[in-house]
């Protein structure tokens, strides 16, 4: 079976709401909702064959737009490439051109719609930022004040990773920082001390995505309203996390770093040949800076993690 590539937006209002449509029902997958799109043509590139279907679907013209997630999904009955971008600014004023029903929705209400099996990645791509941001060790004033900037900067999702702190120490900063901050970003905790922080996102390392995704039956271990990500490193992590549940992973290092100076770098080729495969958002982690937050887009990343490329400054 040929494998159809499809072009997909998710499109986003001043809000930040989302278009959604809803699928006639005699289509393939149909009476669900969707992200508006459709098949690209042959000689069309990926933005032409885009702007051609929101045209043809909803009468807007794309103004711009970059790659959300990539990603591929068998049907029984087809085969389908979802290459999915979200649409930041356009002209025209968007509606059914083709008779479907559309809907201006918000990034939580994504949950109360019935969407095609393919589309749970998306969904979540569509709810999570484009940065990730991982705290450095450091003393405990400093580190407050420092995640107290960047939330007030904007920044959504937060790995506090603390290498230094015992499990009480790290438990007792944890609780502080989600009294304080915890309904204007998503904290992602690392150990054993997740599963029992209501409210917070576990952030797997390797070790413990294996022996998870090891067990006779692996059971994803938190609940679906929690955040779920792992560290990964190679295709059997990725494919693992897929297995596993997860909701998105880190794949790292892309470039040398620092705290990791031993770990061979994977490279933008390799990162990029690896994020074809997986199907989860993932943030490309080692030696980044916003700077590379394109090129991490056209690799196929939902975006960036980084300790020192997104930390906002001590001044
Ligand atoms: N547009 C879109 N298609 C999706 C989504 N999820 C999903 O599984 N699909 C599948 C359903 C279809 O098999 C295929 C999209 O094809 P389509 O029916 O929209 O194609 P098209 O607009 O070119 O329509 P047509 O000319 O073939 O009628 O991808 C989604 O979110 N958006
Ligand atoms: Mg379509």
């Amino acid at each position: 079976m040929r494998r159809i590539h499809v072009m997909a937006a998710v499109i986003r209002d001043p809000q930040r709401r989302i278009l959604i449509a809803r699928r006639p029902d005699n289509a393939h997958q149909g009476g669900l909702w969707e992200f508006p799109g459709g098949k690209l043509e042959a000689d069309e590139t990926r933005l032409d064959g885009l702007r051609r279907e929101l045209k043809e679907e909803l009468g807007i013209t794309v103004i711009s737009a970059r790659p959300l997630i990539d990603l591929q999904h068998d049907y029984t009955d087809k085969q389908i490439r979802l290459d999915v971008w979200e649409v930041s600014s356009f002209s025209g004023d968007a509606h059914g051109a083709e008779g479907q029903p559309v809907r201006w929705v918000t990034e939580q209400q994504l949950n109360d719609f019935s969407f095609p099996a393919a589309n749970q990645p998306i969904v979540t791509a569509a709810q999570l930022p484009d940065r990730y941001l991982v705290t450095p060790d450091m003393d405990e004033p400093e580190l407050l004040d420092r995640i107290g900037r960047a939330v007030a900067a904007g920044m959504r999702l937060i790995q506090l990773r603390q290498t230094q702190l015992d499990d009480a120490h790290y438990r007792a900063l944890c609780e502080q920082v989600m009294a304080r901050w915890g309904d204007q970003a998503i904290f992602m905790l690392k150990g054993d001390q997740a599963p029992v922080m209501e409210g917070a996102g576990w952030h797997l390392t390797a070790a413990q995505l294996r022996e998870l995704a090891q067990q006779p039956t692996p059971v994803r271990p938190l609940s679906e309203h929690r955040w779920l990500a792992a560290s990964c490193h190679n295709a059997e992590e990725l494919q693992m996390a897929e297995a596993l549940g997860v909701d998105f992973v880190t794949l790292s290092p892309v470039l040398p770093t620092q705290t990791h100076p031993d770990a061979l770098p994977l490279g933008w080729e390799q990162a990029h040949a690896l994020l074809t495969r997986c199907r989860l958002p993932a943030y490309l982690l080692g030696g980044l800076t916003l700077a590379e937050l394109n090129t991490a887009h056209h690799a196929g990343a939902q975006g960036i993690a980084a300790i020192r490329g997104l930390w906002p400054s001590s001044q």
